[in-house]
């Protein structure tokens, strides 16, 4: 591992995952969505920044996280945590890193520039249309 350690964690409800939008402003990685997350302080393990970020971020806190997928690109290594339950009620508490937050579903996804293509995927895996889904709607 070289870059520097980051989390992010991907809340999902019913089909869709909560999602952020970059401002245009921000130093890495601007103007694209991605998760609410950002760097691990020192002395701090994964799921510690990741209950700080969620908090600071969108205000709730994680009942329970899961590492779904890790990008490393040599300046980021990014662990990505799958959230399915959380206390408090999700809201834009730092508009000035991302200026909109919105609930996705897999389809609406394919439509926005991603900070990595590999979320089109997760998404899917994790909240898209399955084969089983796709066979009963044939039926
Ligand atoms: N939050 C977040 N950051 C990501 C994702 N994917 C990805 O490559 N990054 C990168 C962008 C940044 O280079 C780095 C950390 O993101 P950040 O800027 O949100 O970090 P932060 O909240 O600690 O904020 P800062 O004060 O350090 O700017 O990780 C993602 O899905 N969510």
């Amino acid at each position: 591992m070289t870059g520097r350690s980051v989390v992010a964690g991907v809340l999902v409800r019913d089909d869709r995952v909560l999602l952020g939008h970059r401002s245009p402003s921000r130093r890495w990685y601007p103007d694209v969505w991605d998760f609410p997350g950002g760097h691990v302080e020192p002395g701090e393990d994964g799921a510690a920044a990741l209950a700080r970020e969620l908090r600071e971020e969108v205000g709730v806190t994680p009942r329970e996280a899961e590492p779904v997928l890790t990008v490393d690109d040599g300046d980021v290594h990014l662990v990505l945590y799958v959230v399915r339950a959380w206390d408090g009620d999700p809201r834009d508490l730092q508009p000035d890193e991302h200026d909109e937050l919105r609930w996705v579903t897999a389809a609406e996804l394919r439509g926005l520039r991603l900070a990595h293509p590999s979320y089109a995927g997760l998404v899917q895996r994790l909240v898209g249309p399955g084969p089983a889904r796709d066979r009963a709607a044939a039926d």
